[in-house]
């Protein structure tokens, strides 16, 4: 189990983490989601000792690793371009570290092939390790990027937005991959991306890190149903969060949200008088295969969206520039305390 206890970091005046408190818990697949600059990539590099915290402890099976040199930690790290040695082939890509490592490097070929085979066994890619490392696919490189890491047996497992430089495809194709590999070996991977839908598909648990905090850690589903702060709502890209000043109905004074799957819109002035509301005037569409997403504008300014899945539309036919009654369920709101 990796504990992060109370994890400061600053850049001169800039503060890039601030006071982190964050589990990883033992064999879990661990997602970090957080925007660009929220400090993803701070977090991972202060686990694995490529820099200290300014402030806090960080602990790894209950022992203090924050100020041991990095070789030390026995933390493997994937990094967002892979960073292979371009001159060498797969399999001494992957012997490398058994080779080098600090800590009992390996000097038996023997052992040194075996372990190595092993690695590329578990990441799919027997019958590889003589190919040099361009004469593969993205895809492929990442698995060997994977296979280097894991050919140490680190205590845990950072990837540092670990599909970025693939397309689609491929992407969703490495993340079922990632998982079973993961299952396979045991160990916790702790996994960052500025993507909702890789950290919610992925993450046994996912984390949000906004503004230099974690602002929730989670089940995926508890996240995503149940997200405990606007912060937390906002980076799932599923809840419209405004002000509940905008809605007719009994509604505490703050920021509120509602998923975009659970507005339904009428003509003005008929929304059922039971259900919260609020008017807003239609602004465009925009089709995403089996879905529809309508945008709208509430009255402060706010853009709400609305999701309608083609199979089982809700919507009316919509005119752009007009206004519509926009309602919900009261208990599909989720109402927050301080600031939105
Ligand atoms: N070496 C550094 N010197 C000064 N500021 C830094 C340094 N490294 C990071 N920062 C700042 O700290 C904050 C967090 O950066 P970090 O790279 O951890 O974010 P990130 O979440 O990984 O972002 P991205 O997804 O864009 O890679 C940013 O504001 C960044 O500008």
């Amino acid at each position: 189990m990796l504990t992060l206890n109370q994890v400061s970091r600053r850049y001169g005046g800039a503060t890039a983490l601030d006071g982190v408190d964050f589990v990883v818990p033992e064999n879990t697949y661990m997602a970090l989601l957080g925007a660009s600059g929220a400090g993803k990539t701070t977090l991972l590099r202060l686990i694995a000792g490529f820099e200290e915290p300014d402030q806090g402890t960080i602990s790894l099976n209950g022992a203090r690793i924050d100020g041991q040199p990095s070789h030390l930690r026995d933390i493997g790290f994937v990094f967002q371009n892979f960073a292979l040695f371009p001159h060498l082939t797969v399999a001494e890509n992957v012997a490398f570290g058994l080779r080098h490592r600090a800590h009992a490097p390996l000097t038996n070929e023997a052992e040194i092939k075996d372990r190595t085979d092993a690695a590329l066994q578990l990441v799919g890619l027997t019958g590889f390790g003589h190919r040099g490392v361009s004469a593969i696919s993205g895809g492929q490189r990442q698995r060997v990027a994977l296979a280097r890491t894991l050919v140490c047996e680190p205590r845990i497992v950072l990837l540092d937005e670990p599909l970025g430089a693939l397309d689609a495809n491929l992407r969703s194709r490495m993340c079922d991959e990632l998982k079973a590999i993961r299952e396979r070996l045991g160990v916790s991977f702790l996994h960052v991306t500025g993507s909702e839908t890789e950290a919610l598909t992925m993450g046994d648990q996912v984390a949000v890190l906004a503004n230099g905090r974690i602002m929730q850690s989670d089940a995926p589903d508890t996240l995503f149903s149940h997200p405990g702060n606007a912060e937390a709502a906002r980076h799932l890209n599923a809840w419209n969060i405004f002000d509940a000043g905008l809605c007719r109905g009994d509604l505490r004074q703050g920021p509120i949200a509602v998923r975009f799957d659970q507005i339904d819109v009428s003509a003005k002035g008929t929304a059922p008088s039971a259900r919260p509301s609020l008017h807003a005037t239609y602004l465009t569409g925009e089709f995403n295969g089996p879905t529809a997403l309508s945008f709208f504008r509430a009255a402060d300014g706010t853009l709400l969206q609305v999701v309608d899945h083609l199979s089982q539309p809700r919507l009316p036919d919509l005119v752009e520039g007009q206004g519509y009654d926009l309602h919900f369920a009261a208990d599909a709101l989720r109402q927050f305390h301080g600031a939105a």
